[in-house]
């Protein structure tokens, strides 16, 4: 294994160090490192964060290898500075069963870019009549601890107790996606006066809203732990701060897209700003940005989405939801939160506490002597196109096609091991 000497770089912001990484670990820490026989990395001006997690990745392998694979899904979040991801069930077949999550967690080793932790699903085929077997999924070797039919609600209010009952037994959480189904029947976008002018149906806040609130009451009923998939409205924010406020064991995470875009892009008629939950107001978004200073929302998550030419290239409402966001989304958070969050705060909602939510014991620590090498390091001054030609990623749907994003992912290791190395991907 090749050691690096990480010369002159600033941990988190602070002032610059040096940092001396082999077999995995980080070695030495500290002024004027020397190590034989290691390669050198002039790290001056750049910045080192704790490898980057995110609880909400779609990598839609087994059945959509045309959208994503593993392997190409590990590669784009390597080169978004992530060591770990969270990969949802929504496969085909869903992840469900033991055989499943272990296949996919197995794909996750073979490709060794990052660690794919997969996320189970909580009903049989996402349908929300039948609990899938959890237990059987969390004592495999892919030892699942969050569950979830993302992609869809658990809409059921006795399945979802029971789900909460289930994972409370080995400290699992649940990860809903809030949508009440019966009040976003045909919704195309937010509801609100962008689709009124547009003659879209709407999906309204209030489906989110409703379902979030349900869930905090039975969560603290059930004293499970709950998680929130891309919260996208000021409502639900109140909500969680009530929840929260009462200690009721709940997390959520928003999407670097609804802390950035409104549901005025909508008027482009361009299906690639179409996500579920939908883009919503700028009060939304205002709020939403709040909630994550204040820590009302714990974390960011990407719910990177891929979706082939064929899902996303075609009229507005044949379209399939989503957005990719891997490799994009740090430069997002950096522009729209550096300023109020600091580098910690930034570690702090992408890296340590999404890893302490999935269990990850191996992410989001503090870098320091004898810690695992899950490194990341970013450079704050540069500046990049983004051109969907050259994502990493299978899937070209991003909705940040030809702007210009701050900081860029330099370099990532994934225990002492070099996963990306000047910007491009090692293997
Ligand atoms: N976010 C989306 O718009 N789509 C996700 C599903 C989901 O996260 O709900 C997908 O799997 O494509
Ligand atoms: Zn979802
Ligand atoms: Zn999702």
């Amino acid at each position: 294994m090749t050691t690096y000497l990480i010369k002159g770089v600033s941990v988190l912001g602070g002032p610059a160090t040096d940092l001396v990484i082999r077999d995995g670990v980080v070695a030495q820490m500290g002024n004027d490192l020397s190590a034989v026989d290691a390669r050198e990395i002039d790290a001056g001006g750049l910045v080192a964060l704790p490898g980057l997690v995110d609880l909400h990745t779609h990598l839609r392998e087994p059945g959509r290898e045309d959208a994503e694979t593993v392997e190409t899904g590990s590669r784009a979040a390597a080169m978004g500075g992530y060591t770990a991801v969270c990969a949802m069930a929504n496969t085909s077949p869903v992840a469900d069963t033991a055989g499943v999550v272990e296949q996919v967690w197995r794909l996750g080793r073979e490709a060794g870019l990052v660690d794919v932790q997969p996320v189970g699903a909580v009903t049989v085929g996402l349908e929300g009549t039948q609990l899938a077997e959890l237990g059987a999924m969390a004592d495999s070797a892919a030892q699942v601890r969050i569950f979830s039919d993302d992609g869809h609600c658990v809409s059921d209010p006795r399945l979802m107790r029971r789900a909460l009952e289930y994972v409370k037994a080995f400290d699992g959480v649940v990860a809903q996606h809030a949508e009440e189904p019966r009040l976003t029947v045909g919704a195309q976008m937010h509801e609100g006066e962008v689709a009124a002018g547009l003659g879209m149906t709407g999906w309204p806040a209030v489906a989110e809203e409703s379902i979030i609130a349900r869930d905090v009451l039975l969560a603290e009923h059930v004293g499970a732990r709950l998680h929130v998939c891309h919260v996208s409205t000021a409502g639900s924010v109140e909500i969680l701060r009530w929840a929260k406020r009462r200690g009721v064991r709940v997390t959520a995470e928003v999407t670097p897209h609804h802390l950035l875009l409104t549901d005025e892009r909508a008027t482009s008629y361009d299906p690639v700003f179409k996500v579920n939950p939908p883009l919503r107001t700028a009060s939304d978004v205002a709020a939403l940005r709040t909630a994550l200073i204040e820590g009302v929302v714990d974390i960011i998550a990407t719910d990177h989405a891929p979706h082939t030419l064929e899902d996303k290239e075609c009229e507005w409402a044949y379209a399939r939801p989503g957005m990719v966001g891997l490799e994009t989304a740090l430069s997002i958070v950096v522009d729209v939160a550096l300023d109020t969050l600091g580098w910690d705060g930034i570690a702090e909602r992408m890296s340590r506490t999404p890893a302490r939510i999935a269990g990850l014991t191996d992410h989001g620590l503090d870098i320091g002597v004898g810690v695992p090498a899950n490194i990341t390091l970013v450079d704050p001054a540069a500046r990049w196109r983004v051109e969907p030609a050259d994502l990493a990623s299978r899937s070209r749907n991003t909705p940040y096609a030809g702007l210009t994003l701050p900081a860029r992912v330099v370099a990532t290791f994934l225990r002492g091991e070099p996963t990306v190395l000047d910007g491009k991907a090692v293997k």
